[in-house]
């Protein structure tokens, strides 16, 4: 049994407190909203992000976070991805020196193009850090539906320990060694998320959507494996597996997002999609490294209003033909 503290009272983060409850260690929910924390104390459950799911009655939430924090032995960080550096920050003086930190949102930071494991190390450099991602729906893991994610530690028997101990129920964690791959895949398929919403809600076909997910998954590789990944990691449940869960449910709100700009529909008051936060920044990091990548750039000019889906769809299909493979070739 281990302390846990979870560091957002949104849908990721419920979920995995419920899941983790479950598998019988004390978790304590951190949320900015004290009204939701006395939902999921009194009534237990959490509606804005998870209806009527009913949550364990030994689940605590507080808005606290010197309570929340204090004492804890795995800390995972579960706010929206463009508010871990401001969230890392604000845990310093409650934190345990021996506390293991595990990053759980999917993006990058939009300021510095870190990934957040690093944003994390910037605000606590003392600690051991980890990464959790991969197909999981906070709507499935709540209902103890089977999900298998991965879990990254910069040392393999690390993350072997720890995917040990927070494995059970119905969710299984694998682990690996390859911390950047884990965080890159999870970043990037919400780009691509995005962009196949686009050709869906654009009635583009679902030949398209097969070609736009593919050739999106041959672009998150190359960046991927520039910025660091390791090839096979994309391959895994965090990268491929990821991908191939959110451009094909709508439960996802970054494919739903897509659908919505697709459709030419107001997006303003949609859920988080963290695709939206992570684009520009990711073709910025795409052009320094000098990778092409037409499916991201293209999402984010329709993203920015600079394309319509329509646009968007002429200039990828007009680009010139060539290898499907080139690397292959030489
Ligand atoms: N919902 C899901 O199925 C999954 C989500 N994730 C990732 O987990 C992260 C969080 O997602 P969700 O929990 O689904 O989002 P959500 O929108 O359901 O909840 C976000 C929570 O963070 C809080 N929050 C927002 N801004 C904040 C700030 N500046 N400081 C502190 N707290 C803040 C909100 O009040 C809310 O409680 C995202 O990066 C997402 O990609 C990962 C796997 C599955
Ligand atoms: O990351 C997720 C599933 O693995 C959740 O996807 P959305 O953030 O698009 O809802």
């Amino acid at each position: 049994m281990s302390r846990i503290c979870i560091l957002g009272a949104g849908a990721w983060g419920t979920a995995l407190a419920t899941a983790f409850v479950g598998q019988g260690h004390a978790v304590r929910i951190w949320g900015r909203n004290a009204e939701t924390c006395d939902e999921i104390n009194r009534q237990h459950t959490n509606r804005a992000y998870l209806g009527e799911a009913k949550l364990p009655e030994d689940l605590q939430a507080t808005p606290d976070m010197a309570q929340a924090v204090t004492g804890a032995e795995i800390v995972l960080f579960v706010a929206p991805a463009q508010s871990t550096g401001a969230v890392a920050a604000s845990i310093a003086a409650h934190l345990a020196a021996d506390a293991v930190l595990i990053a759980c949102a999917k993006g990058i930071d939009n300021r510095t193009g870190q990934m957040q494991s690093e944003v994390i190390a910037a605000q606590l450099p003392d600690h051991a850090i980890g990464v959790l991602s991969g197909p999981s729906f906070a709507a499935d893991v709540v209902r103890g539906l089977p999900t298998a994610v991965t879990l990254a530690m910069p040392e393999q028997e690390a993350a072997q320990s720890l995917a040990q101990n927070l494995s059970g129920g119905a969710v299984r964690l694998y682990a690996s060694d390859d911390i950047a791959g884990v965080q890159i895949g999870g970043s990037l398929k919400n780009v691509m998320a995005i962009a196949v919403g686009i050709c869906r809600g654009g009635g583009m076909g679902a030949s398209a959507e097969a070609a736009l997910i593919t050739r999106g998954y041959a672009e998150l590789v190359r960046l991927g494996v520039a910025m660091g990944a390791r090839a096979e990691t994309l391959l895994g449940l965090s990268g491929l597996g990821d991908l191939v869960l959110t451009c094909s449910s709508e439960l996802s709100r970054n494919f739903a997002y897509g659908i919505a700009v697709g459709r030419g529909e107001d997006v303003s008051g949609l859920k988080l999609a963290e695709g939206v936060h992570t684009v520009s920044i990711a073709n910025d990091i795409a052009d320094r490294h000098g990778i092409s990548c037409p499916v991201m750039q293209t999402a984010g000019m329709v993203l920015s209003g600079a394309m319509s889906a329509e646009e968007a769809r002429i200039a990828l299909m007009s680009r010139p033909v060539k290898a499907e493979h080139p690397e292959r070739r030489e």
